[in-house]
C-alpha cells in the first residue's frame, strides 16, 4: 500500500467513570500500564509508520516508564478539554503546516519536513461535502482506553478501506433489546435496534478530511471522529470490529480487559 498510515492516540482523558487515583491510562494492567498494551497492539500493525499519542499537558505519569521499545513513536503533551479536541490538536502538531482555510494559488505551500497537506475544501467557506484528497495520509485514531485491539482487525481494515472514498470506523450492531427511559429508570418504550451499531475505535479517515472536520466543528456532540465528518454530510463506513475491543471506561472493564489479555497468552 503507498499512502502513508499514521495512528493517533487520544490519551488526554482524567478517567472520571474510573474513579481511580490516576488517569485510567496508566492503571495496571497485566502488569503494564493500560496503555502500554494500545501502544504494544498498534506496534504490531506493520502499515503503521507512525503512532502518535497525544497527552494532556499537565501528564505527571508518562515520565515514569520506559516507551523506548516503542520505535514509531512521538509524543505529542497537546491535549484539550475534550477527545475532540484532543485529536484536533494532536493533528495540528503532527502537521503542523498542514493549511486548513481555501487554498490561496499565489502563497505556494510551504516546504515541510513530514507531509505539507492543504485542506482542498473547508466546509465553511464552501457549502458542500469535504473531499478527501488523493494521497493525503490516512489517520487511524484509536482510543488509548482500547488496550485489547486485535493487530490483525486493523490491518484488515485498512485493506478494507484503503480505496474507499470517506473512510470509516470498527463498530458492532447491537446485539441487545434497546429501552429508552422516562423519569429516571422508568421504560419510555422500546427502541427498534434494527440498523443501530456500537462506534468503536479505530476511526480511519484522510487527513485532510479529518482534520477539515474537526476545525468545523468541535461540540459536545461530537463525540467521535465519524461524527464530525456526519456533520459535513459525509456517511463513514462502518466495519465489523470485535467485541474484545472493549473501552475500558468503569472498574469491571478493566477485569474484563484483563481476562481478554490473559486468554489471548495462553
Ligand atoms: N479531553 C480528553 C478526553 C478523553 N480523551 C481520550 O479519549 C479516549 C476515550 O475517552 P473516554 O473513555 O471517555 O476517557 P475519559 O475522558 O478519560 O473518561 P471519562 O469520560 O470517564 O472521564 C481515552 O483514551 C481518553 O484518554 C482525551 O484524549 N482527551
Ligand atoms: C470514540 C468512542 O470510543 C466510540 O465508542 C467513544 O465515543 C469515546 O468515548 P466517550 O465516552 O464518548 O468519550
Amino acid at each position: 500500500m503507498s499512502d502513508t498510515c499514521v495512528a493517533l492516540l487520544p490519551a488526554a482523558g482524567s478517567g472520571s467513570r474510573m474513579a481511580a487515583q490516576q488517569p485510567k491510562q496508566y492503571l495496571p494492567l497485566a502488569g503494564r500500564p493500560l496503555i502500554w498494551h494500545t501502544l504494544q497492539a498498534l506496534h504490531a500493525v506493520p502499515e503503521l509508520s507512525r503512532i502518535a499519542v497525544v497527552l494532556a499537558p499537565d501528564d505527571r505519569e508518562w515520565d515514569h516508564y520506559d516507551w523506548s521499545g516503542f520505535h514509531r513513536l512521538t509524543v505529542l503533551r497537546v491535549g484539550g478539554e475534550t477527545r475532540a479536541a484532543t485529536v484536533r490538536n494532536g493533528l495540528r502538531a503532527l502537521w503542523p503546516d498542514y493549511l486548513p482555510g481555501e487554498p490561496d494559488a499565489a502563497v505556494p505551500p510551504r516546504p515541510s519536513e513530514r507531509i505539507a497537506v492543504r485542506l482542498a475544501v473547508q466546509c465553511d467557506a464552501t457549502p458542500g461535502p469535504l473531499r478527501p484528497t488523493a494521497g493525503a495520509p490516512w489517520v487511524l485514531v484509536h482510543d488509548a482506553a482500547r488496550p485489547c485491539l486485535d493487530p490483525a482487525l486493523v490491518s484488515a481494515m485498512i485493506a478494507t478501506l484503503r480505496h474507499d472514498a470517506v473512510g470509516g470506523i470498527l463498530a458492532l450492531p447491537v446485539a441487545d433489546t434497546l429501552k429508552a427511559a422516562a423519569h429516571g429508570t422508568r421504560i419510555a418504550h422500546t427502541h427498534p435496534r434494527d440498523g443501530l451499531w456500537q462506534a468503536q475505535t479505530p476511526q480511519m479517515f484522510r487527513l485532510d478530511v479529518l482534520a477539515g472536520a474537526l476545525e468545523a466543528t468541535l461540540g459536545p456532540e461530537i463525540t467521535d471522529e465519524a461524527s464530525a465528518l456526519e456533520r459535513l454530510g459525509l456517511s463513514p463506513a462502518l466495519v465489523h470490529g470485535s467485541p474484545w475491543n472493549l473501552k475500558v471506561t468503569y472498574p469491571q472493564d478493566l477485569q474484563l480487559a484483563e481476562l481478554i489479555l490473559a486468554a489471548r497468552a495462553r
